[in-house]
């Protein structure tokens, strides 16, 4: 049997926490199938070298089958070469009582440099989903910095959000999460973040009939929208697989796509932090969560959804506070 093309995975902040638990299963194949030969790039900056290394010799040590090569680099020149996909995990996280926007000062200079080198460097099909926080924004200044690669290329992970909506609405319910379909994750990876329920069911039956509304557009919201900090107060440090799983599950369902439907229903769709063409009264450029389908390797905007005042409302203001990272960016000189 002839093997297959392997793919360049280039993963930053492959010496910290989300790296270490992303980069195992990407070798066993959890992200592209187990039919698809992956080489790995790391990128570290000096001081996270060496856990770089130590985690590049445990990977030598599973003899994974599918994994073809493992690089370690402090250039992103180097470490994005020939990149097919890209995900950019390095950088700070955020402690006790921060928001994510406020490492956007010492994040955003990271994300420049990079887009530069993507730009210059990695393959023509290259796919690029940023982890590191503020996400949404520092996939922006990654784009914006990138020459002439689509916009469509750079995109944000919503997915842990869309995750914890999932498991939250399950938990509530008492039902398995596999009976819930149509959340959607709206606007920034932040606490304005809307995970909307108006269109999701519960074994096919109206989500919101089933937990009520007071819960699913009060409490619920807040849950979800501040799950990251309430895990950085039970474990003292911020989510690590999790984020790890959703990062693989973004990646998966962008390039191998989306389910189809099941039992006459809509396809399932999911969530992503997505180049914005004005879908849903988005303003053009940014980069904000929407429902979202791949097919072909490429995110689709599941269009036609119904917004009702409420939700509105609160996709305004998360879009909001994206539009006034953007400027942010634009005064610090990050674009
Ligand atoms: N979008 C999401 O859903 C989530 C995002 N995060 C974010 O992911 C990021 C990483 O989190 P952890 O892995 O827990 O942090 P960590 O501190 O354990 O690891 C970060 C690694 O990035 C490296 N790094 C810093 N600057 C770099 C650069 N310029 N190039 C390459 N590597 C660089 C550091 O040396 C370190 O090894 C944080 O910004 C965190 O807030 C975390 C959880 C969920
Ligand atoms: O909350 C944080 O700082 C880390 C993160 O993005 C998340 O867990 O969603």
């Amino acid at each position: 049997m002839t093997r297959n093309t392997p793919t360049t995975i280039t993963l930053t902040g492959a010496g910290g926490q989300i790296g270490y638990a992303a980069l195992f299963r990407i070798a066993a194949g959890d992200m592209l199938g187990p039919d698809r030969p992956v080489r790995l790039r790391l990128l570290e900056i000096p001081q996270g070298m060496k856990s770089a290394e130590g985690a590049a010799m445990e990977l030598a040590d599973c003899a994974f089958p599918l994994l073809e090569g493992v690089e370690l680099s402090d250039d992103p020149n180097v470490a994005f070469d020939g990149a097919n996909v890209a995900l950019l995990v390095g950088s700070r996280p955020r402690g006790p009582g921060m928001e994510r926007g406020d490492l956007l000062a010492a994040n955003g200079a990271i994300f420049g440099p990079q887009g530069r080198a993507i730009g210059v460097h990695a393959a023509d099909d290259v796919r690029v989903a940023v982890v590191g926080n503020p996400a949404n924004t520092n996939a922006l200044i990654a784009q914006r910095n990138a020459g002439d690669v689509p916009a469509e290329r750079f995109t944000a992970l919503t997915r842990l959000d869309h995750n914890r909506a999932v498991g939250l609405l399950a938990a509530q319910a008492s039902r398995p999460v596999t009976a819930i379909e149509g959340i959607t994750i709206w606007g920034n990876h932040s606490a304005t973040q809307y995970p909307d329920l108006s269109h999701a069911t519960i074994d096919g039956a109206p989500a919101i009939d089933v937990v009520g509304a007071e819960w699913g557009r009060g409490p619920y919201i807040e849950r979800v929208a501040k799950r990251g900090a309430e895990i950085i107060e039970v474990r003292d440090g911020s989510s690590v697989a999790s984020a790890a799983n959703a990062a693989i599950e973004h990646v998966r369902d962008w390039v191998l796509g989306t389910p189809a439907a099941r039992d006459g229903g809509p396809a399932p769709w999911t969530s992503a932090a997505i180049h914005s063409r004005g879908e849903y009264g988005v303003p053009e450029g940014l980069i904000s969560s929407f429902p979202v389908r791949s097919a072909g390797g490429e995110w689709q905007i599941v269009e036609g959804l119904s917004v009702d005042e409420f939700s509105r409302g609160r996709i305004d203001a998360s879009v909001a506070e994206l539009v006034a990272e953007r400027e942010a960016v634009e005064e610090l000189g990050l674009v």
